[in-house]
């Protein structure tokens, strides 16, 4: 049986760090992946697609919406075309998860399912059991699918069949309000598709700030038919026509609906693992439980990415990936924190999401100070006709930033700014001393970030003592 230091298994964004990080340290590394290519879901079904799809109806709308300047475009959308994009996308970046860029690592890439025979053996379909000294699971989410009575005569979409559909469907019903659900109802609507998304709690983008929820509902209702706490009981399928059947409060409803959208929450890739074998213990939604260094409860077995139901995201993947490389190959007990994660929704506008909401961080420091600009206050927003959204930076009452949120065109680029300056131990009024070019749109942090100043100035004791300076000075 062939031994190595490190079996991944899982080429993903979790798989593929650990894989090139171990290597190109010196440990005898195999990478088992049971799709034919590497990249997992963000490059074939998830980030990359969602992505390229976002910003092909992002140009048909605006294309769409010119007609204020006299230029009239019309004619239908062409799905095909559009997929071919999105393929072109995929194809562009799955070079540099190609199999034998992580060959010439010298690792051994094995295509296949992998499961665990014992606690260091592994199965894999098609090739002979392999040892691993360490083994990291890396096996992903797939799309939850939850027993609602109809779907199987319906029919209905996921993340992994949306982006090869033939044909735009003209009413297209999401069940589910979180960032999948919402990034793509919002394509579609642009491409097109008459949009309805049913979220079962009380506000869309569970996990966001309440005033980022609120403006998101709103600039969302705009395009969208949202509905909030509703209850789906069934879908059904009568004369051709698919239907989507909720409630709210006791109250029945019918929606028609061409396709229907499952964005419901994900589900980890560990059903087929046999993890039994190996003795891990899971969560009860299936997760491998890890601690902070994570090491499952056997130690010489990792889990990184989204099998361990930690947050969902390719980066936080990418930051566990490499985390686990030290811990796995030199037995350090280096811990993750999430404290500071940051993420972004891709909606118009964009969402960006660094560290506590406001209830949160109340909850947890008692006395925050909140620092809120409307981007209407912002030169280049209002050059731009992008006035809509704001930004909100969260501090304790010495200035320390605890966390930061906004809503705005082009909010997860600008916003990374915020990070820097917390990861560098910055204070609010470090802010407000950096030099932004006119007019840029970053300035929305220097105009949030001044607010401190003025404050400090206009009401603290610094301005009384200045007046006394001035009237004594000769
Ligand atoms: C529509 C959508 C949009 C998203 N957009 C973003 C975004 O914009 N930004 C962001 O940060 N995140 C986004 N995400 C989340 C992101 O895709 C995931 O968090 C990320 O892919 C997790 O990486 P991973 O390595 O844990 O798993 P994956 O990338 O899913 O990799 C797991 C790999 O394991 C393989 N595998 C599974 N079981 C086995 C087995 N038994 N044997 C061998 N191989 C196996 C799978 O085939 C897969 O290749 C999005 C997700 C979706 C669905
Ligand atoms: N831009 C990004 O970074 C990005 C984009 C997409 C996904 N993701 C990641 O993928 C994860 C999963 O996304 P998601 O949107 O599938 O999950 P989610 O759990 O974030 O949201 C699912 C939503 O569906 C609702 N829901 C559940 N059951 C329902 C039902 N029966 N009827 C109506 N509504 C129901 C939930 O209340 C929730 O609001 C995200 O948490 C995120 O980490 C990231």
């Amino acid at each position: 049986m062939k031994q190595y230091d490190v079996v991944v298994i899982g080429g993903g964004a979790g798989g593929l760090t650990v894989a090139a990080g171990t290597a190109s340290l010196g440990a005898k590394v195999a990478l088992v992946e049971k799709r034919e290519d590497l990249g997992g879901d963000c490059l074939h079904f998830g980030c990359v697609p969602s992505k390229a799809l976002i910003e092909a109806a992002n140009e048909v709308y605006h294309a769409r919406s010119v007609s204020t300047y006299g230029v009239h475009a019309s004619g239908e959308v062409d799905l095909k075309a559009i997929n071919a994009r999105v393929k072109a996308s995929i194809d562009h970046i799955q070079e540099h998860d190609d199999i034998n860029r992580f060959k010439d690592m010298g690792i051994d890439v094995y295509i296949g399912g992998a499961s665990f025979h014992t606690d260091h053996e592994i199965e894999i379909e098609g090739h002979e059991n392999i040892y691993g000294k360490r083994i990291v699971i890396s096996t992903g989410s797939r799309p939850n699918t939850p027993p609602i009575p109809g779907l199987e005569e319906t029919g209905y979409i996921t993340n992994e069949t949306a982006f090869n559909l033939d044909t735009l469907p003209k009413k297209l019903v999401f069940i589910g309000g979180g960032p999948i659900g919402l990034e793509l109802a919002q394509a579609y609507s642009r491409l097109g598709s008459e949009v309805t998304v049913l979220e079962a709690g009380p506000y869309l983008l569970g996990k966001e700030d309440r005033d980022i929820q609120k403006a998101a509902q709103d600039m969302l209702e705009k395009e969208l038919n949202v509905i909030t706490n509703a209850r789906v009981s069934k879908t059904s399928r009568q004369n051709g026509q698919n239907y989507v059947h909720y409630s709210i409060d006791e109250e029945e409803y019918v929606l028609e609906a061409d396709s229907i959208f499952l964005a419901v929450g994900r589900k980890p890739n560990t059903d087929t693992l046999k993890l039994e074998n190996a003795g891990v213990s899971m969560d009860e939604k299936g997760h491998v439980q890890v601690d902070d260094t994570l090491r499952s409860n056997v130690p010489h077995i990792f889990a990184v990415g989204d099998v361990n139901g930690g947050l969902y995201f390719t980066h936080v993947a990418g930051y566990e990936g490499k985390t686990v490389v030290q811990n796995a190959l030199y037995g350090l007990r280096r811990k993750v924190s999430y404290d500071h994660i940051p993420w972004n929704t891709y909606l118009t506008p964009e969402v960006f999401h660094f560290g506590l909401t406001q209830d949160e961080a109340q909850e947890k420091h008692g006395d925050i100070m909140i620092y809120k600009t409307e981007l209407d206050q912002v030169d280049r927003f209002v050059a731009d006709h992008a006035t809509n959204g704001f930004i909100k930076i969260i501090t304790d009452t010495k200035g320390k930033i605890i966390s930061a949120h906004a809503i705005g065109k082009g909010a997860g680029d600008w916003m990374q700014t915020v990070i820097l300056a917390v990861q560098k131990g910055m204070k609010i009024g470090d802010l407000s001393n950096m030099i932004y070019p006119y007019p840029n749109h970053t300035a929305s942090i220097e105009n949030a970030s001044n607010q401190y100043w003025r404050a400090k100035l206009f009401n603290g004791k610094i301005q009384k003592i200045s007046e006394k300076f001035i009237k004594l000075f000769r």
